[in-house]
């Protein structure tokens, strides 16, 4: 059903610090070029002109924001260390940020759009949110997500359906939506995902911004709801989300705690010396959609752009096992782990945990409206009914050898680009028609494999487009230098409402040090 404003526009920016990357912000807070409370102010303002249009921050925390930004500001007019003392105590100090509501932030509902969870307040921050709080960032309030993190769209009936800051009448994402509208609508600069299926990178394509799924096991996935089990801990990772390609680094340093030493995103990154492979779709699975014309082409843009500017020989090649990338997705997902214990069925998390939702009945209820359930949970309870816990032989074996097969592609110097998705944003509820697409993300959850979502500005009709980087595990500085560069080629983040336009700059020092601040 079309709604009257799905035509809209949202109004410009009109502040410029909302165009401010969050370490340029911090830089500036810290030289007291600007305030903390005048930044928050200038984000709170934001939020309150466009959420009416996109429904992306569930439950704000304005008040004490603000309060928290004046201390800011204290301490750095009393800070006699001076600024290089903040930047390395408090690197993101005083800057604003928000959080997907299914982590714990102190305070703020943690339902995950679930109804039986809509009184639930966290008590205690999930770690990578202290971890951000601990560097001195400023939280302003949840943002929407799918009923549950599971699905392409975040539509829940706690808080409704978030919108597409590009086109309203379309989704937003999911299952990290909230974050990807409010960011993309310049109402927030950095925010916090989770992806165990392509949740910070659906949502990041949809919305023409930039994202990050780390290496698996680096950022501690501890504090959000549902907890994983079986063997999706391994699956499971949590996230930077942002505007701007040169807060990556510092916000998965920061979220990455002591594991970050790992990456060493520190480590100067020539691009010149790397190997490209491209790779344009999924080998043709009946189940996902074609890939849309304007990402070959964006892709096929991105290749002539890194030999022209890097004088390097991007490879393009097919990989047959993609082609498996649901099964093998599903059956990782439903496997038990180590101990032979399998995990929570989504029926039982669709309760709170406890007894199952019983599918038929539920969707009987959902037919009457009785629902308190998204059609979208109730078909992933009726898809449940029929996975078996214990995968076929092939699929297992498409799996190892897929593995194989990249890591040994991308070794240590690899860097591989795969469309994010199928499809440009599509319009709300119509990935109940397409469901399996997410698998283009998906495999690389299982896969462990680091990888940056990148945008790479927008189609005919104005919706992003976008390209994933994939690394070797532990490469996340490789992919991230690539996003820089690809920011600096293609012009990043477009502001909502403006139409396409080509990028200006010409490139011609291709050498990146990954770590900006
Ligand atoms: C009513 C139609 C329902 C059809 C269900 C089809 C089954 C598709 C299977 C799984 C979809 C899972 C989507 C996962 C999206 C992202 C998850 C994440 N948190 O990263």
């Amino acid at each position: 059903q079309q709604r009257s404003d799905d035509n809209r526009r949202l109004p410009p920016i009109a502040n410029t610090l909302l165009t401010v990357p969050a370490i340029q912000l911090a830089q500036k807070i810290r030289r007291k070029e600007v305030t903390s409370v005048e930044v928050v102010q200038a984000y709170i303002d934001r939020i309150q002109e466009v959420n009416p249009l996109i429904n992306a921050v569930v439950k704000d925390r304005f008040a004490a924001a603000l309060q928290e930004a004046t201390l800011v500001d204290k301490l750095v007019v009393e800070e006699t260390g001076g600024e290089d003392v903040l930047e390395d105590r408090l690197p993101l100090l005083g800057v604003p940020f928000t959080v997907k509501e299914s982590f714990a932030l102190q305070g703020m509902p943690n339902s995950t759009g679930l109804p039986s969870r809509r009184s639930v307040v966290s008590g205690i921050d999930a770690p990578s949110v202290a971890l951000l709080k601990r560097a001195g960032a400023i939280p302003l309030g949840v943002t929407n997500c799918s009923e549950l993190c599971m699905w392409l769209e975040s539509h829940n009936h706690v808080y409704g359906i978030t919108r597409n800051p590009y086109q309203l009448g379309r989704g937003a994402g999911g299952s990290s939506g909230g974050e990807g509208s409010v960011i993309a609508s310049g109402a927030s600069v950095i925010g916090v995902g989770s992806d165990i299926g392509g949740s910070i990178r659906m949502p990041c394509f949809f919305n023409g911004i930039f994202g990050h799924k780390p290496t698996s096991g680096i950022v501690c996935n501890d504090g959000q709801y549902p907890p994983p089990s079986g063997q999706q801990p391994g699956f499971l990772c949590t996230g930077p989300m942002c505007r701007y390609a040169q807060d990556l680094v510092p916000m998965l340093k920061i979220m990455a705690g002591p594991d970050a030493e790992k990456l060493c995103l520190s480590a100067d990154v020539d691009l010149s010396k790397l190997r490209f492979f491209s790779v344009p779709h999924d080998g043709g699975s009946p189940l996902s959609s074609p890939v849309d014309p304007q990402l070959i082409q964006a892709q096929r843009k991105v290749v002539e752009r890194l030999e022209a500017d890097l004088g390097v020989k991007v490879k393009e090649m097919r990989i047959p096992q993609l082609k498996y990338s649901f099964q093998i997705w599903g059956a990782m997902m439903s496997s038990p782990d180590k101990d032979g214990k399998i995990p929570t069925s989504f029926a039982e998390l669709m309760n709170g945990g406890g007894k199952k939702v019983w599918p038929v009945w539920e969707l009987f209820k959902w037919a009457l409206g009785l629902s308190p359930h998204t059609i979208a949970a109730i078909g992933l309870t009726l898809v449940e009914m029929f996975q078996s816990s214990h995968p076929s032989q092939f699929i297992l074996q498409q799996k190892e050898s897929l593995q194989r097969e990249l890591e040994e592609l991308l070794g240590l110097d690899g860097v591989l680009l795969y469309p994010s998705h199928p499809q440009l944003a599509p319009k709300h509820h119509y990935p109940l028609f397409t469901p399996f697409n997410f698998s283009y993300t998906g495999i690389f959850n299982i896969l462990g494999l680091p990888v940056t979502q990148c945008p790479l500005g927008l189609s005919e009709e104005g919706l992003p487009l976008g390209v994933q980087l994939v690394a070797g595990k532990l490469q996340d500085r490789l992919t991230l230098a690539t996003a820089l560069y690809l920011e600096q080629a293609f012009g990043g983040w477009r502001e909502p409402g403006h139409t396409a336009q080509e990028p200006t700059s010409t490139l011609n020092a291709p050498r990146f040090h990954s770590d900006t601040t």
